[in-house]
């Protein structure tokens, strides 16, 4: 299995002098850290983090991309400027931007393929709501969503992208799923990949994300079935974000 891999979601937070310090401290305390890491920031602090990250193991990813390569599209970025800033992920279809957004099944799928294409490894976020958990409908919302995407994929291309289950309702909640229970969803989203490309068993690496801090973090990474994680809260506080990454190293 691939190495684990801890991936900070800054959203909307941040500022040039906020992001300096919190970039400074992630750079100073990396002894430990055996574990992939990759930071995905505001579009407006990508050359910032570009320039700050050079030299180090982190990768730099973005937190949306456009589904279109170019062209009369006010407002969105595209793969290729993404990776005019060294961009290697881009988070696609995260909860905040399904909703807030209107970001479709079908606009997700498009988004990844575009991704994809560019050279950009996407994060393709799924994850059932509050009122889908308590009406039993995870497995139905998760395999529909994961479905939309491996739809359009081909099948070397399964290989190629990085999904995070997020259920929405442990979002910034502090609320969170049984490791068990993110192991059983874990365990049908490879099972979805694996019947495109048995090479997924391997191959993909499957997060979690969803109020995972440091003093929970230890019983989810090590779980088979879990490869890292996606953090959003914590990866705003440098000792928070890098004692993640230390339990994922272990
Ligand atoms: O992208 C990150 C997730 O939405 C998790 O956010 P959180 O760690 O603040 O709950």
């Amino acid at each position: 299995m691939a190495r684990k891999l801890i991936v900070g979601n800054w959203k909307m937070n941040g500022s040039l002098a906020v992001n300096a310090e919190l970039l400074d401290g992630i750079k100073a305390g990396l002894s430990g850290v055996d574990c992939d890491l990759a930071i995905c920031v505001p579009f407006p602090y990508l050359a910032q983090c570009q320039s700050a990250l050079e030299g180090t193991d982190i990768a730099l990813g973005a937190e949306d991309v456009s589904a279109h390569a170019i062209g009369a599209y006010t407002g969105q970025v595209s793969t290729r400027m993404l990776l005019d800033f060294d961009c290697k992920y881009v988070i696609v279809g995260h909860s905040e931007r399904r909703e807030y957004c209107n970001e479709s099944d079908e606009l997700v799928a498009n988004k990844v393929q575009r991704a994809l294409a560019g050279g950009l490894t996407p994060i393709v976020c799924v994850g059932e709501s509050l009122k889908e958990k308590e009406n039993g409908q995870t497995a139905e919302v998760v395999e529909r969503q994961m479905h939309a995407v491996l739809s359009v994929l081909e099948e070397r291309e399964v290989c190629d992208i990085v999904v995070a289950y997020e259920p929405v309702w442990a979002i910034g909640t502090g609320k969170t799923p049984t490791p068990d229970m993110v192991g059983d969803v874990h365990a049908l989203l490879r099972e979805l990949m694996i019947r495109k490309n048995p090479d997924a068993v391997e191959c993909v690496r499957i997060l979690y994300g969803g109020s995972m801090k440091p003093s929970n973090a230890e019983e989810f990474l090590k779980m088979p079935d879990i490869n890292g994680g996606l953090i959003g809260g914590a990866a705003l506080k440098a000792d928070d974000f890098l004692a993640i990454a230390r339990l994922a190293s272990k």
